[in-house]
């Protein structure tokens, strides 16, 4: 292990020891494993491994949620003895992480590379028996998934999707390699490095100083509204995607705004959401709503929001009949930078 620590004098050797034994050396390690093929086959001999089949994760159901079990390389050659499947398979593993104690989790998809014969649904279905879990879409279990559990699954979606989607050098057309870590692949006739992409997204909420904009696209879950997203163009600042997206989708302008937090999100594909909020400039308070992209929009008050977000859950509301719309869920950062602007209305903003 190395420590990057030069001084001679012991007490010091100790304290560096103890201040790189955990989130310093686990980023260490990855990135060795990332870098190293060599390593990082030797990393899966002692690994755990997370299945996917057609990008939906294996998930066991427990009580009120999903888990996400692992399994040993060994228990992954029996199985995939077990259904006549060649252990070649196992170099399409991405790597996803690590645990503090440096055992290195994968991520392995049984189904893409033959989601087109019939085999396949009659394999899934044998191994989810075998399995005794199931393969369940990601748009449908997120939400029911611990937050360590649902940002490792994002991430490893993410990534074997990535792989799926470019497996061929886009100037020879030959096909690419990936190296062991899956951080990246090569096409071998003329050394292009391709690198998993991830498309930033800003998502603001907008303020007129006691109200907030949300808004709704006709794709969302009935009665759900959100804050205003819009992906980044290419040459563009994040200042100005939010000032474009809220002038193009809401027709108005914006003179203060600053940042809260970000997430990376897997729907539909990977996404990074930057989270901002903005407030609108004096005096433009009309909305101009652009029906190409939203199906509505309108202000909320204080008041009006925060008792929707104590009581969050569609069902509940039908049932009440007294709220007619709804929040995302806790774990979207729409959810947090809602409650953010309920919780703490005098964020103090950076000048525009
Ligand atoms: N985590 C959270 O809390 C939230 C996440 N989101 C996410 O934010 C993202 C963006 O929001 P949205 O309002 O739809 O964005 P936009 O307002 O930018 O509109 C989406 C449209 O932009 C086009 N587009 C431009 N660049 C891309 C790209 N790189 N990938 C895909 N489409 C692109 C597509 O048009 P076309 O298909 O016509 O070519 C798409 O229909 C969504 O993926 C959504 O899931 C949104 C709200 C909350
Ligand atoms: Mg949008």
């Amino acid at each position: 292990m190395s420590l990057y620590c030069g001084t001679a004098c012991r007490r010091k050797f100790f304290w560096c020891y103890r201040l790189l034994s955990t989130y310093v050396t686990k980023t260490r390690y990855l990135f060795e494993l990332k870098e190293d093929d060599d390593a990082c086959k030797k990393a899966q001999q002692t690994g755990a491994f997370y299945l996917f089949h057609n990008l939906a994760p294996l998930l066991q159901k427990s009580e009120h949620q999903y888990l996400a079990p692992q399994y040993s390389l060994l228990e992954l050659e029996r199985l995939l003895g077990k259904f006549g499947q060649d252990s070649q398979i196992l170099e399409d593993s991405v790597l996803i992480g690590c645990s503090e104690q440096q055992e290195a989790w994968f991520a392995l998809d049984l189904g893409l590379n033959s989601s087109s014969s019939v085999n396949a649904s009659l394999q899934k279905a044998e191994m989810e028996t075998a399995l005794q879990g199931s393969f369940i879409k990601l748009t449908k279990a997120l939400f029911e998934l611990n937050v360590k559990d649902a940002s490792l699954l994002s991430t490893a979606q993410a990534l074997l999707r990535w792989h799926d989607t470019h497996q061929f050098c886009s100037r020879s057309g030959q096909p690419t390699k990936k190296n062991v870590s899956g951080s990246k692949r090569v096409c071998p006739s003329n050394n292009i490095i391709y690198y998993p992409q991830v498309a930033p997204v800003v998502i603001t909420l907008v303020s007129d100083g006691t109200r907030c904009l949300l808004v709704r696209q006709s794709s969302f879950p009935k009665g759900m509204y959100s804050a205003l997203a819009g992906f980044c163009d290419i040459g563009e600042s994040l200042e100005e995607t939010v000032r474009r997206e809220i002038a193009e989708e809401v027709g108005l302008e914006v003179d203060r705004l600053h940042y809260s937090a970000s997430q990376h999100w897997p729907f539909p594909n990977s996404t990074l959401m930057i989270a901002c909020h903005a407030t609108v400039k004096p005096g433009q308070t009309e909305l101009q709503v652009n029906l190409r992209e939203l199906e509505a929009a309108a202000w909320f008050s204080r008041d009006e929001v925060a008792t929707v977000l104590r009581r969050n859950n569609p069902s509940n509301q039908q049932q009440s009949g007294a709220v007619p719309f709804w929040l995302p869920p806790k774990l979207a950062i729409a959810h947090q930078l809602i409650k953010e602007w309920v919780e703490k209305p005098t964020c103090s903003p950076l000048p525009a």
